[in-house]
């Protein structure tokens, strides 16, 4: 195995350093780190940060390799400065046994570029009629420790107190894509004037809202573990501010489109801006950024959800919800300047590594920890160009946008998965 010393990195902003990476570890942070016959990487200028880790990318494998494959889902992962990512269960077939997310988490050690976790669903066939086999997944190979049915509403209350209850035993956590279904029937964008003016049927923010003050009541109840997925409107984050006050085992994640978008881009009838739960207002936005600047909400997720051009480029209506996000979460995050260094690295790396329960990620560079690093140029520009992205899916959008931040380096268990900005494979 090669040995690499990364020479003038800044660990999270701090005065810049050498770092040695031999054996799959840090073997040495300072100065004074030399090890002769060690590549040299030159990082003057470059932060380094904790490999970041996602908590929520669809990877549509197996099922839908044509809008993404594990490999090209690890690669886009990697240039996105990800070591760990926590792989949905909407495939085809679902990600609803032991087999299938031991399938999906061989396929991620046989791509090697970052660690995919599977996620188990909760339901039968995402159903949402019959528990899945949480026990057997969670002690699979695949050592499931999120389950999720997202995409799709667990909306029977008595189905997700099991689960929550079920999950306690090892300590699991569910995922809740939080959805009152009776109140989003054909929705097509937040439910507000300009879905008035469209004509279109809204998504309601009280959709999502009701699921959570319901999950969080039910999770306290049984004293198990909830995380929200794709938090989306001021409400909920008051909600969920709540529960936490209340001694609810809650955390939350935000997406990068949230952050930063809002329901006006629907008024150009590009479905590249259809995605669920919709882009809100300009208030919820704002109470978004401020709740994960607090945290209140946890973490940064970037719901990748990769379509192909025909369930994409079709009218508003027929075109699937998602948007890209594993190569733009870094930089849109950083765009937002709604977060410090360290605010980076908490809520998009130690935080979600702790709440996926990856004990070998999440941890800033120091000698002993397992080298699953990034390291960024925060003075580098780069222009979004969708037929640039690893990504087999185009549907981007921030497609010509120009962007602050650019992944120079990401190293997995001490290997490069990227350098010069380039994936290694
Ligand atoms: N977010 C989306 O709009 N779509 C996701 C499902 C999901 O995360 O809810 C997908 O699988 O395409
Ligand atoms: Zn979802």
């Amino acid at each position: 195995m090669t040995t690499y010393l990364i020479k003038g990195a800044s660990i999270v902003g701090a005065e810049p350093t050498d770092l040695l990476i031999r054996d799959g570890v840090v073997a040495a942070v300072g100065r004074d780190a030399a090890a002769p016959g060690a590549e040299v990487i030159d990082a003057d200028g470059l932060i380094a940060l904790p490999g970041l880790v996602d908590l929520h990318t669809h990877l549509r494998e197996p099922g839908r390799e044509d809008a993404e494959t594990v490999m090209s889902g690890s690669r886009a992962a990697a240039l996105g400065g990800y070591t760990a990512v926590c792989a949905m269960a909407n495939t085809d077939p679902v990600a609803d046994t032991a087999g299938v997310v031991e399938q999906v988490w061989r396929l991620g050690q046989a791509a090697g570029l970052v660690d995919v976790r599977p996620v188990g669903a909760v339901t039968v066939g995402l159903a949402g009629e019959r528990l899945a086999e949480l026990g057997a997944m969670a002690t699979s190979a695949a050592a499931v420790r999120i389950f999720s049915d997202d995409g799709h509403c667990v909306s029977d209350p008595r189905l997700m107190r099991r689960a929550l209850e079920y999950v306690k035993a090892f300590d699991g956590v569910i995922a809740q894509h939080a959805e009152e279904p009776r109140l989003t029937v054909g929705a097509q964008l937040h439910e507000g004037e300009l879905s008035g003016r469209l004509g279109l049927a809204g998504w309601p923010a009280v959709a999502e809202e009701a699921i959570i003050a319901r999950d969080a009541l039910l999770a306290g109840h049984v004293g198990s573990r909830l995380h929200i997925c794709h938090v989306s409107t001021a409400g909920s984050v008051e909600i969920i501010r709540g529960a936490k006050r209340a001694g609810i085992r809650i955390t939350a994640e935000v997406t990068p489109h949230h952050l930063l978008l809002t329901d006006a881009r629907a008024e150009s009838y590009d479905p590249v801006f259809k995605v669920n739960p919709p882009l809100r207002t300009d208030t919820d936005v704002a109470a978004l950024r401020a709740g994960l600047a607090e945290g209140v909400i946890d973490a940064v997720a970037t719901d990748h959800a990769p379509h192909a051009v025909e369930d994409k480029e079709c009218e508003w209506q027929y075109a699937r919800p998602g948007m890209l996000g594993l190569e733009t979460a870094l930089s849109i995050v950083m765009s937002t300047k709604s977060l410090s260094w360290d605010g980076i690295a908490e809520r998009m790396s130690r935080v979600p590594a702790r709440i996926a329960g990856l004990d070998g990620h999440g941890r800033d560079p120091a000698p002993g920890v397992p080298a699953n690093l990034t390291l960024v140029d925060p003075a580098a520009t780069w222009v979004v160009e969708p037929a640039e992205l690893a990504s087999l899916s185009r549907n981007t959008p921030y497609a010509g946008m120009e962007l602050p931040g650019r992944v120079m380096a990401t190293f997995l268990a001490g290997r490069p998965t990227v350098l010069d900005g380039k994936a290694t494979k």
